[in-house]
């Protein structure tokens, strides 16, 4: 099995257990709920494009930093101009939890990505109430009526959805609803990255949709050469999470790159 397989697999008994300990009823009573949630299809346009991801460990990499606060680190994040901040809640894989998000909601105003695998309605509502305003579906592990499906449910709730594809197959899960769509540099079954196969198939996307380039982003280099493609959002985690001070590392880099 590969270990996008394995994730989901554990992640189908993760959503039933949480299921069993809160209801749906619970998970819309949260102020969350009710609340109009911030767009990043504005704050895309309006900061640097960057979405600077707060993530503690991954399988390909192992642990990247567990010293660093979420709050200190996303609060970094918006001073130096980030367009939203990605924070990832799976806890088995990435050492992540909906309460990094819940813990930092009132602190940020910018619109916060909650990160995931998602394979279940009820993880939308928990996105919700947890306070996220964006979610991610991968193709890779969503039928094409799945993608349908929670993006309308998506829409009906307020929050933005972030379709992930990684290969030419995968672009028949593009519909007209979705508001972003991202291409994983990285291969989610053996971690291969590799940008220029992302710019061929950026190449093959419908015009008009916004295109955010994900993963591997390790240099002003790198980041230069996918603009001057034509992406309008910037996907980066590692690159800051690496080290001691992430928030520091990525105002170091929004200077470099805007000069
Ligand atoms: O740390 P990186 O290489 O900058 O990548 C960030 C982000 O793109 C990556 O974490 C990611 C992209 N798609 C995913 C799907 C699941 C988990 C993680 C991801």
């Amino acid at each position: 099995m590969n270990i996008l397989d394995q994730i989901i697999e554990r992640k189908k008994i993760e959503v039933k257990k949480a299921k069993a300990e809160v209801s749906l009823t619970e998970l819309m009573d949260s102020e969350f709920f009710r609340k109009k949630g911030i767009s990043l299809k504005k704050s895309l346009v309006e900061k640097s494009g960057i979405i600077a991801e707060f993530k503690r460990q991954s399988p390909s990499k192992g642990i990247i930093n567990d010293q660093s606060d979420v709050l200190e680190v996303v609060k970094n994040y918006e001073k130096f101009g980030a367009s939203a901040v990605s924070i990832l809640t799976d806890k088995q894989f990435f050492g992540g939890s909906l309460d990094d998000i819940l813990r930092v909601r009132k602190s940020i105003e910018i619109p916060i990505l909650r990160k995931d695998f998602m394979i279940d309605e009820y993880q939308f509502y928990e996105a919700k109430s947890f306070g996220a305003d964006v979610i991610l579906l991968i193709a890779a592990n969503l039928s094409v009526a799945q993608v349908e499906d929670f993006t309308a449910l998506s829409h009906q709730m307020g929050l933005e959805v972030l379709l992930e594809i990684h290969d030419e197959k995968e672009l028949k899960h593009i519909n007209k609803d979705v508001d972003f769509v991202g291409i994983n540099n990285r291969n989610l079954k053996d971690f291969k990255v590799d940008l220029d196969h992302s710019i061929n198939l950026k190449n093959q996307l419908p015009e008009g949709i916004l295109k955010i380039a994900e993963s591997g982003i390790y240099s002003v280099e790198d980041f230069k050469f996918l603009k001057e493609k034509g992406f309008d959002g910037f996907l980066m985690g590692e690159y800051f999470m690496k080290n001691e001070n992430p928030g520091k590392i990525f105002e170091e880099f929004v200077i470099n790159v805007i000069i």
